[in-house]
């Protein structure tokens, strides 16, 4: 029925304020009102009309992104939109496109790397979406090990330019978003060469089409990659390729503010770290944990919102049939995963500060905090993403049969999200960065250097390594220090049991190659602790809003408590709790699932999405399912016509079986 609230019996149970929650949702009263704002705006828009992606060819997917894109920015500039209200639109606008790369990646690079002079000269031109840029790092030949890339840009000092060139096909760049088709130029990441001397790899702009008619340059050789997963998804994007041919750039292009080559050739590296060429990239990673929450809470919104409203089994005398959400066996799927929506929501807000903070120490020359910024931005953007992947995936499932629609909006939502998990660093090679920096603190412990910030615990190791859970009953796995000291410990054991395997090796590197899987769940484990302090340090602080810090607490254990259950493996092993403590642990879950039931559609509610970002017949907030399924299927050009093009040429022969003879 059209105008009824199907799910308001759902909404009348819930047992705090949504319009309080949405505020916490949302980070502040502002950044909810920008929100709430932007994502209306779009939604009543024709332009940003997307239910018909999935039938595009590529072609007029890829002109319909054109086209959203530059109304996008036309908006932004009409309005004198903020860059929050712009970057909101972009995230709304819900279609992967160039933007984002020009403003996530190319803009940044110049204002991380470049010296004043060139920010003034580049940013304002691209401030102004005269010329377009995209991140050029990757090759065909190599993406994770940076410093093998082939790329040259060797300094001519006789006409005071650098020559770009692929001197091999593996050397071809080889994914940037934007490059295949729209971007006018690119921050390209090359090996620079003076004097026959190689420096590593470096950044350089480069103009890549003429600002005239959009043809590539001379000596520049540049197209799209190709279609990648999905329909529609993210093919909108023209991830590319390009190929130079020793191809001339003034010298005044490579990005000079960490090293500079002179007039004259000489290199002169500056006392700042290398590392900070991969700034952009810390920056990025950092942005795409908070986004991570943003899908995982679209997903679970989908199936939380279809668990209430589907039904079967459990009729008494033809009575009324069980919703699904009430099976504990959906809870133990779904709750998990909505209370790491929160989870990621909050881990996210603090790695903004924790980012905000390097960053002005960067600008005092004060580098201490930037291998703890590394690893956090590494470790937590391979973890979310990876927890996000497979819980937009649960989602699917959680829906049944329908889920697998694409108006459900979990297939496409999954297919856009996926490539998260090896953009911006592949996940496993992410969180062995946190392995070695995690390596590196055990061998200091002892020093006299205090282990700081997220690796404080490990300071308190002496205590850690001896301790015995002291969780007698379930509800002892409600005290925030019992739930910390067992992610602590178990943390903890992980890293200093690989510090000890490694030392057996005589050669660390050849220990390290063989370790690597054990490496990897010692990252995790710390990781996930990282996730646990977060969420634990946010109930703990001032709540406001009726009944709201209740339902955030009931969230926080659900998450420490189902990834307890899930890695109890390394918590047995390491002694960190025993089997009766674990199965005190699956107690106090089933307790507190049972008190998220009432409230599970208002905790989805508080996200504030709109049906147009949702994108789900079956996540659409009056749950009006089934009428709406028919709809969509009748919309499909399938059924255009009763009787199918092909039918007189296929079907009927086939059933009157009167094919032309055959021949072997
Ligand atoms: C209308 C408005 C619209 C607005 C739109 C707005 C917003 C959109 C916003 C953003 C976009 C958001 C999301 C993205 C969406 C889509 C995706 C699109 C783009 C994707 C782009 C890319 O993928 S770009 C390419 C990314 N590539 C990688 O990530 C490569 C991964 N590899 C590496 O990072 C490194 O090579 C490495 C870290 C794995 C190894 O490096 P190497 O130098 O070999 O290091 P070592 O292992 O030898 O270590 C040396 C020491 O350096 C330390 N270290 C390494 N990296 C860093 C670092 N980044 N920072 C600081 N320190 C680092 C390392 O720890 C070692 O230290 P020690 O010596 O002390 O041990
Ligand atoms: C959708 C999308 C958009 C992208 N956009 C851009 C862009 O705008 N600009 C850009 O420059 N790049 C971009 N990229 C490229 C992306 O950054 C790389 O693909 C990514 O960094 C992974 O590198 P790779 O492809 O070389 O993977 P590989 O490193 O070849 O990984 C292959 C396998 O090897 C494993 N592996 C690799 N090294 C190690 C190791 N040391 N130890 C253990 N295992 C290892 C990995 O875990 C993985 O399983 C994009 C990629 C995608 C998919």
């Amino acid at each position: 029925m059209e105008g009824v609230d199907h799910l308001a019996d759902e909404r009348n149970k819930a047992e705090f304020n949504v319009d309080d929650m949405k505020i916490i949702w949302a980070g502040s009263r502002h950044a909810f009102d920008v929100s709430n704002r932007i994502s209306r705006f779009v939604a009543t828009d024709p332009v940003f009309e997307k239910s018909n992606r999935a039938l595009m060819t590529r072609k007029e997917l890829f002109k319909n992104t054109l086209k959203k894109s530059v109304y996008a920015w036309k908006i932004i500039k009409e309005l004198r939109l903020s860059d929050e209200e712009g970057i909101k639109l972009r995230i709304f606008m819900d279609q992967p496109g160039f933007l984002d790369l020009h403003w996530g990646m190319f803009v940044p690079a110049i204002k991380g790397q470049g010296t004043e002079e060139q920010q003034q000269k580049w940013l304002s031109l691209a401030n102004k979406m005269q010329i377009i840029g995209c991140y050029a790092q990757t090759e065909l030949g190599h993406g994770s090990n940076v410093q093998g890339l082939e790329t040259t840009a060797t300094f001519d000092p006789k006409t005071d330019q650098f020559i770009m060139h692929s001197p091999t096909q593996t050397s071809s760049k080889w994914w940037p978003g934007g490059l295949g088709k729209v971007s006018t130029h690119a921050v390209v990441y090359a090996r620079l060469i003076t004097n026959g001397k190689d420096h590593g790899v470096h950044g350089f702009i480069v103009q890549l089409r003429s600002l005239d008619d959009h043809s590539p340059l001379p000596g520049i050789t540049i197209g799209d990659i190709g279609m990648k997963f999905g329909n529609g998804a993210y093919n909108s994007m023209d991830n590319g390729f390009l190929m130079f041919n020793q191809f001339r750039i003034p010298r005044d292009q490579m990005l000079m503010r960490l090293s500079k080559v002179t007039r004259e050739g000489k290199y002169i590296a500056s006392d700042v770290p290398r590392q900070l060429v991969y700034g952009t990239m810390v920056s990025v990673r950092q942005t795409i944990v908070s986004k991570a929450s943003d899908a995982l809470a679209r997903a679970v919104c989908i199936a939380t919102r279809y668990s209430a409203v589907r039904r079967q089994f459990g009729s008494e005398n033809g009575g009324i049939e069980t919703q699904v959400i009430d099976y504990k066996t959906q809870q133990n799927r779904l709750f998990p995963l909505l209370a790491s929506a929160y989870a990621f929501r909050f881990v996210g807000e603090w790695l903004k500060w924790l980012y905000t903070d390097v960053t002005q120490r960067l600008e005092a020359s004060d580098f201490v905090t930037l291998p703890e910024a590394h690893a956090c931005t590494a470790g937590l953007k391979s973890m979310t993403t990876s927890a996000t992947s497979d819980g937009i995936e649960e989602c699917r499932k959680l829906c049944g049969g329908h889920g697998y629609l694409w108006c459900s909006g979990l297939p496409e939502l999954f297919a856009v999200y996926v490539p998260a998990c090896t953009y911006e660093g592949d996940n496993v090679v992410l969180q062995l960065q946190v392995a070695r920096f995690l390596m590196k603190t055990v061998s200091q412990l002892g020093s006299g250097k205090a282990p700081a910030g997220t690796t404080a615990y490990m300071g308190r190791a002496q205590h850690l390594l001896q301790c015995r859970s002291g969780v007698q009953k379930a509800e002892d796995w409600l005290n925030p220090s019992m739930v910390l000291e067992a992610f602590e410990s178990r943390a903890l054991r992980m890293a200093i049991t690989c510090a000890k395997n490694l030392s057996k090796f005589e050669n660390q590197e050849q220990g390290f190659s063989e370790l690597l899987a054990d490496l990897v769940e010692a990252a995790i484990a710390h990781c996930q602790l990282i996730v646990v302090s977060k969420f634990i340090a946010k109930i703990e602080g001032e709540i406001e809003g009726k009944g709201v810090k209740k339902q955030l607490k009931n969230l926080c254990y659900i998450y420490a408590l189902h990834l307890l259950h899930k890695h109890l493996g390394d918590f047995l092993s390491t002694n960190s709790v025993t089997p009766e403590q674990a199965s005190l642990a699956s107690h106090q879950l089933r307790s507190l699932y049972s008190q998220v039931r009432p409230n599970a559609v208002a905790l989805v509610d508080a996200f504030d999405y709109t049906d147009h970002y949702l994108g789900s017949v079956l996540g659409r907030y009056d749950g009006n399912v089934y009428p709406k399924l028919f709809e969509e299927a009748l919309k499909d050009p399938l059924n255009d016509s009763v009787v199918p093009d092909g039918y007189h040429e296929y079907i009927r022969p086939l059933i009157k079986q009167n094919f032309p003879s055959a021949k072997l």
